[in-house]
């Protein structure tokens, strides 16, 4: 599913208009019966009891009080409250006219707020996408004063206040909604983490806009939702054997940390990987075999951390970083391999695909000349304070975002920012979040899981490097949503994901 910026929505507005032959206020009526249609599955009549719609000037008032209207219609009790303004849009127009006599509506004053009793549902309709600056004045205090009331908030469209796709000034007034329905597609305000507080839960409700300027749109950030993965697994030939599927190399665990290695480990076996060899220290030799017993295993002469290069003509793909600590000789270890993995043999003309975490980005971030080393297409899976140790502190999560864009543009990778809304970066700037995972997931180990799913991938003949990784983040939060529904989210453990990896990959693989 693609995002797309708000001038390509207003943009997309006016072609869905165009090509259906209809008017901009039966597109917005659809708007607004869509929004009723998600209220009322929410919320019957009683529940809701009388239900305050504060509404702006702009198209996202009209949304509100053609909602107003139609949930009058619906039986519901209903009043508004309009933020006056010196114009008001012709859509908006319109619905003030066609709003029954039997609706209250009072204009709100500074000295008059609309009064919000603990409880009432109010329907934030002040401003949509159509925000050019931060609010001030009446519209800031409206905003605070609805803030302050123990109110159940329901944004259309956006929280009032907030920008769809830019930060807002420290302090600035901004609706804080339990829930925003918006449109067509989801917004990029509604996956960065500092909106969270106002944005609520969101939902994005069909309303027919123009799939042809969909497709034909090229948009700067992507959601990768189940269709965007459908069919994207090969399926295994009848007569495929382990060689099919590629031999991956891990490299992970040190002394207290082979936890890490193993989960890696696990994780890339039932990933679909043909084969497995892991490179661990010495103390994780009879603890790797025991728990990894599919895996073959190299034990390193040190005993605590790595200190060896292994040969890596054998191998399809190579994973490093998992439990790895940052001893001096493993530096050593991950500069050869960075140096090794880039050279081309006669088997293999292009670098070996690489994939990059935890203490192996520690390393990378504390040696930035190995940066230079990085084969093109290798994968680094940063959490954001990962990131940061890779580039510099982001100023807000749009910054991070940037950041991101530059790094993975900048060093040819495929960089996975994990977080609740996990974002790719490709080598050509493109953003992917993901959507699958959940609050279960954040728990020790599971970024070592991620790591495994990307080796067995990476590994796969089949799959080119983005469709690899973008699969595997899918998979990965797919797999922990499939096990919180046995365990909980917060009973989960990062072995409950790599056991429903497998069902998480049956449900994308191809079907022929
Ligand atoms: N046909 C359409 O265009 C559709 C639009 N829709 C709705 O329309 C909304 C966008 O409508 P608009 O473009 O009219 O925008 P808004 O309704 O968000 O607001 C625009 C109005 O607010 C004023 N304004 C902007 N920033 C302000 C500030 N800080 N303080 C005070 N006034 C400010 C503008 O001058 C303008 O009058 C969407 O969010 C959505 O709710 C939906 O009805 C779907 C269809
Ligand atoms: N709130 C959340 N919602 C969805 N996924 C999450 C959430 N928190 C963590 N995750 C996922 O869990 C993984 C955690 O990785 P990481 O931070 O490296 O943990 P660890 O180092 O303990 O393995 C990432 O893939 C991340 O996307
Ligand atoms: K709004």
């Amino acid at each position: 599913m693609k995002i797309l910026t708000a001038a390509q929505t207003r943009a997309l507005d006016q072609a869905t208009i165009q090509e259906q032959g209809i008017t901009s206020a039966q597109l917005m009526e659809r708007a607004a019966s869509a929004f009723v249609e998600w209220l009322s599955h929410q919320f019957d009549s009683n529940e809701a009891g009388e239900i305050l719609l504060l509404c702006g000037p702009g198209n996202n008032g009209g949304d509100g009080l053609a909602a107003a209207r139609l949930l009058h219609q619906a039986g519901y009790a209903v009043r508004v409250a309009l933020l006056p303004a010196e114009k008001q849009s012709a859509d908006w127009q319109h619905n003030r006219q066609q709003l029954p006599a039997a609706v209250p509506v009072a204009e709100m004053e500074a000295e008059k707020l609309p009064e919000i009793a603990s409880g009432t549902l109010v329907v934030d309709a002040l401003f949509g996408t159509g925000l050019s600056r931060p609010l001030e004045g009446l519209a800031a205090a409206v905003v605070r004063h609805l803030n302050k009331a123990q109110a159940r908030v329901v944004a259309i469209d956006l929280p009032s206040g907030l920008f769809a796709e830019a930060p807002q000034p420290a302090d600035s007034a901004v609706v804080r909604a339990q829930h925003t329905v918006s449109f067509g597609l989801p917004k990029l305000a509604f996956l960065l983490p500092q909106n969270a507080d106002f944005v609520g839960a969101w939902h994005v409700e069909d309303i027919g806009l123009s799939k042809r300027f969909i497709n034909e749109t090229a948009t700067p950030w992507h959601y990768t939702d189940a269709a965007a993965v459908a069919g994207a697994l090969p399926p295994r030939p009848k007569f495929s054997h382990k060689g099919t599927f590629g031999h991956a190399l891990l490299l992970a665990g040190s002394r207290g940390k082979m936890g890490a290695a193993v989960l890696a480990a696990g994780a890339c076996l039932r990933g679909g990987v043909g084969l497995l060899t892991a490179h661990v220290p010495g103390c994780g030799y009879d603890i790797f075999q025991i728990s990894q017993p599919e895996a073959m295993c190299l034990p390193d002469p040190q005993v605590a951390y790595l200190s060896k290069l292994p040969k890596l003509d054998a191998y399809q793909a190579v994973g490093i970083g998992p439990g790895l600590g940052q001893a001096e000789a493993t530096y050593t270890v991950l500069r050869k391999l960075l140096k090794n993995a880039a050279k081309s043999t006669e088997k293999r003309p292009t670098p070996l695909p690489l994939v990059i975490d935890a203490d192996a980005l520690n390393l990378l971030g504390s040696h930035r000349a190995l940066l230079k080393l990085l084969p093109e297409n290798t994968i680094l899976t940063p959490h954001p304070k990962e990131f940061e140790r890779l580039t510099e502190p982001a100023r807000d999560d749009y910054h991070r975002l940037e950041l991101l864009r530059d790094f993975a543009t900048a060093h040819r990778c495929l960089v996975v920012l994990k977080g609740a809304y996990t974002c790719l970066a490709t080598p050509t700037g493109e953003l992917h979040f993901n959507s699958t995972g959940n609050a279960g997931m954040a728990t020790g180990g599971s970024g070592d899981v991620l790591t495994g799913v990307l080796l067995a991938l990476r590994a796969h003949a089949q799959l080119p490097a983005f469709e690899a990784v973008r699969l595997s983040v899918y998979a990965h939060g797919r797999a922990g949503d499939l096990a919180a529904v046995h365990t909980g989210q917060a009973g989960l453990v990062a072995g409950d994901i790599v056991r429903h990896i497998g069902p998480a990959l049956a449900e994308v693989q191809a079907q022929i």
